[in-house]
């Protein structure tokens, strides 16, 4: 997607063919940078340190990782190794397994001195794939964007509240939860997008405000609190929120909070849709509450926040009363009964293990 005119992916090879390039997404929206990865560790910093975040696009980082790591140690204890330190980057996100999984098992079936340029490839494929997924999703979801703004008249744009960063930030390109926006957008279908500053990293705030402003798109920040309200005076067409993992029963974890603007849509009759590509779902979960890890992250992100000073300078301030004991739970699960559809590459359904089936049904066959 565009920043300043120019289109711009995530991650992508550097020509150096040897390394990647991303996106520094802990200096935006103030500063553009990019950064190079050129080792494991590299890629494991920018995973756990959330230069990149965001479930499919650390599913990507992390295949290149295992691809880097081929450079140094090729053998078969190379690859456990890799393996074990890219998957304890970050516990939630499925994607990162998953995406470990796939280059893992073509490399084990790869000559050492090939794996390098095998696990390089097969990372670059499920860059393509993820950007193809999207591009579905956005096709799919945009289609709800367009029917809702003819069911109402015509008259007025559509308003979607999302909550974190599931934009192309988020991914390689195009985005979950925002790629229905972008492809309503692009269709002439006008939409307004309320977007959750998403406390304590601001991921809405910083990120999602960031990319809808590079693309044009019409949308207002609020208080993560403000939905509530805002649902209930009818100003909330929709909500669309990603996944970092989702259950086969239909279960959505996202980042904290989804859950309550969940139980805010139900209460108001709005319809609320999880966005997400395959590898999202974990075939293996029924019960996500019960079930799914939840990361918790450093108090430091609760307790303190970082800015942009007036002179142009940055500051890290503190915010919370000095001693006060802090918790971080990093995201939250929203049981299936509160979705009221799963947009998905491959179409919308019902959050349930049986509409999941219906649009994967080879996955009925392996389980
Ligand atoms: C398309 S991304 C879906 C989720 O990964 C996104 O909504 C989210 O919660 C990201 O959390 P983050 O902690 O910023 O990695």
């Amino acid at each position: 997607m565009n920043i300043d005119g120019q289109p711009y992916r995530t991650i992508f090879p550097d020509p150096d063919g040897v390394s990647v390039q991303v996106i520094d997404q802990t200096r935006l929206p103030f500063a553009f940078e990019l950064r190079r990865l050129a080792t494991l560790e590299d890629a494991a910093v920018a995973i756990r340190t959330m230069i990149v975040r965001g479930a499919p696009l650390i599913g990507v980082t992390a295949a290149y990782g295992l691809a880097l790591a081929m450079r140094a140690d090729a053998s078969h204890d190379g690859i456990d190794r890799a393996v074990a330190t890219l998957a304890a980057t970050r516990p939630t996100a499925i994607n990162l397994r998953w995406a470990l999984d796939r280059v893992s098992a073509n490399l084990r079936q790869t000559a050492p001195d090939e794996r390098f340029a095998r696990a390089f490839a097969e990372a670059g494929r499920i860059a393509e794939e993820d950007v193809a997924s999207c591009r579905a999703i956005g096709a799919h979801g945009g289609q709800i964007i367009a029917d809702l703004h003819a069911a109402r008249g015509g008259d007025r744009p559509i308003t979607v509240l999302t909550h974190c960063n599931a934009g192309w930030l988020a991914t390689v390109d195009w985005g979950t939860a925002l790629a229905p926006v972008y492809a309503a957008h692009e269709r002439g279908v006008p939409v307004h997008v309320l977007v959750d500053e998403t406390r304590p990293r601001s991921q809405g705030a910083a990120l999602t405000a960031f990319e809808l402003n590079g693309h044009g798109v019409p949308h207002t920040v609020i208080a993560d609190n403000a939905g509530g309200h805002l649902m209930q005076h009818g100003d909330v067409d929709l909500c669309i929120v990603g996944s970092d993992r989702t259950t086969a029963s239909g279960d959505v974890c996202n980042k904290i909070g989804t859950y309550l603007k969940a139980l805010a849509a139900h209460d108001n009759g709005v319809p609320f849709y999880a966005a997400l590509p395959f590898s999202t779902i974990d075939w293996t979960l029924d019960d996500g509450v019960k079930e799914i890890p939840i990361e918790e992250r450093d108090g430091r992100e609760v307790t303190h926040m970082t800015g942009r000073l007036p002179d142009g300078g940055f500051a890290t301030i503190e915010v919370v009363s000095p001693g006060s004991p802090v918790a971080n739970p990093a995201f939250d699960v929203t049981p299936s009964r509160l979705v009221t559809g799963i947009i998905t590459e491959r179409g919308i359904c019902d959050a349930s293990r049986e509409g999941l089936y219906g649009l994967y049904p080879e996955r009925r066959s392996a389980a």
